[in-house]
């Protein structure tokens, strides 16, 4: 009987077979795999054999799941980006049918959104008597993110936990499935070593002080009838674990959505009109940073004129190339607010590498959900192209695993 050992250093999924002249084998999880060609498998290193030239051919299938994390701090538009994001790949996106109705989760046909809250160790009370935020990672429970992350990430179906944000309590777990796109959305999604090395994309969104203190203020007042000194109060005493635990995590992001105030109206922190960076790191696989103008030269650009209507204070771009953290980026940057969307498509003719499907799918994008905070600036502008680049993204990874089978050698 024949014995074949196999390397690779691919990890093989549920949608790999294996062949050898005499047999095929479906569904090895290992990087190293020796079987018999009578079929029986052994976790045993066997010797050489006469099985011929061993072949691995993975397919792209309903286990292929690629992995984004997206960060931020609370109320800094995670799930407006999310929304956008889901919009890309057409389809709405929706609790699981049947479910927990305080569920955090979001399933559309391409994607699942999980919201990493659902990781809190701690419950509300647990965090009060231990006199811990839900940004320590004290509160959080790494080790479980990791597994049914990895778990997702190889195909495998997943008992994740519910934080009940009505109640302040773990709910019990839900069924989650392993999508074509799993994004995990919350504070800590590059926190943990082992977590941040399963992304195969990460953005984080990086919203200043004086920015998410107006946003707070306009929802938490208006929508949640809280007072002015109790968001001051909660912003002051979240900032020291927001500063050591989620701010550092930038560092590591593909790509970082900076807002600040503007520029073009001195002194102004109101948060009204913004500053919006996208930031992108150079030379991250299946991922191209879009330019304006021209690769790599420094541009600064006012487009209005007599075919973008600017009121006061305008608008004013800037691209170049820069460092961040050490890392090489290129920096798109948009300062100020549209008064029509439909004329953006002025300034989308402008940018290349946006990895749009057709001209103006930007801003067909943009128009569809004008009614979405930062549909009229670069917040908007910058969360729909980096919905585009992650479809982008997803659509070379897929490619890339369907192609050719691997070669393998054989002991
Ligand atoms: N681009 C934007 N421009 C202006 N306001 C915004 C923008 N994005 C978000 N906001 C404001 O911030 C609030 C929170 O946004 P969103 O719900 O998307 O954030 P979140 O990070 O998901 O929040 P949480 O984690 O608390 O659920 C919105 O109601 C809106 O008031
Ligand atoms: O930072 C947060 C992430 O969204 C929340 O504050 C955290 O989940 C704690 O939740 P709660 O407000 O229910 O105590």
């Amino acid at each position: 009987m024949a014995v074949c050992t196999i390397y690779t250093t691919q990890s093989l999924k549920s949608t790999c077979s294996i062949s050898t002249p005499t047999k095929t084998h479906l569904g090895f999880h290992q990087k190293q795999v020796v079987f018999y060609s009578t079929g029986k498998r052994t976790s045993k290193r066997g010797s050489s054999s006469s099985c011929g030239p061993c072949v691995i051919t993975c397919s792209a299938g309903d286990s292929q799941t690629v992995v984004i994390g997206l960060a931020a701090d609370s109320g800094c538009g995670k799930s407006t980006f999310m929304r956008r994001l889901t919009s890309v790949f057409g389809g709405a996106a929706e609790p699981p049918k049947g479910g927990n109705p305080d569920s955090n989760t979001l399933i559309s046909d391409m994607t699942t959104v999980i919201c990493l809250d659902d990781y809190h160790s701690l419950d509300r009370t647990g965090r009060k008597e231990k006199g811990v935020t839900a940004l320590d990672p004290k509160a959080n429970n790494f080790d479980l993110m990791y597994e049914q992350v990895k778990a997702l990430k190889s195909g495998v179906a997943v008992d994740k936990p519910i934080y009940n944000h009505v109640t302040g309590l773990l709910d019990p777990p839900e069924l989650i499935k392993p999508p074509k796109i799993l994004v995990i959305e919350g504070l800590h999604p590059m926190f943990d070593e082992r977590v941040r090395d399963l992304l195969d994309f990460s953005i984080y969104l990086d919203i200043s002080n004086e920015v998410k203190f107006a946003w707070k203020i306009q929802r938490d007042m208006a929508e949640r009838g809280h007072s002015l000194e109790s968001i001051k109060a909660s912003i002051e005493a979240r900032k020291p674990d927001f500063d050591a635990f989620i701010d550092p995590q930038k560092q590591y992001a593909d790509a970082v959505i900076e807002v600040l105030p503007t520029q073009l109206i001195p002194g102004d922190n109101e948060g009204r009109v913004l500053r919006v960076r996208l930031i992108m790191k150079e030379g991250v696989k299946h991922f191209s940073p879009v330019y304006l103008f021209d690769e790599g030269s420094t541009i600064s650009w006012i487009p209005c004129g007599r075919k973008l209507t600017c009121s006061y204070p305008g608008i004013k771009f800037h691209y170049g190339p820069d460092t961040y953290f050490g890392n090489e980026v290129s920096i798109l940057e948009m300062d100020g607010q549209f008064d029509r969307l439909d004329e953006l498509i002025y300034v989308e003719s402008h940018l290349s590498n946006i990895s749009a499907k057709f001209y103006g799918e930007v801003t067909q994008q943009m128009l569809k959900h004008a009614d979405f905070p930062g549909s009229n600036n670069g917040t908007g502008l910058f969360q729909t192209i980096v919905g585009l680049k992650i479809r982008d993204l997803y659509e070379q990874i897929t490619a890339s695993k369907t192609a050719a089978p691997l070669e393998a050698t054989k002991a």
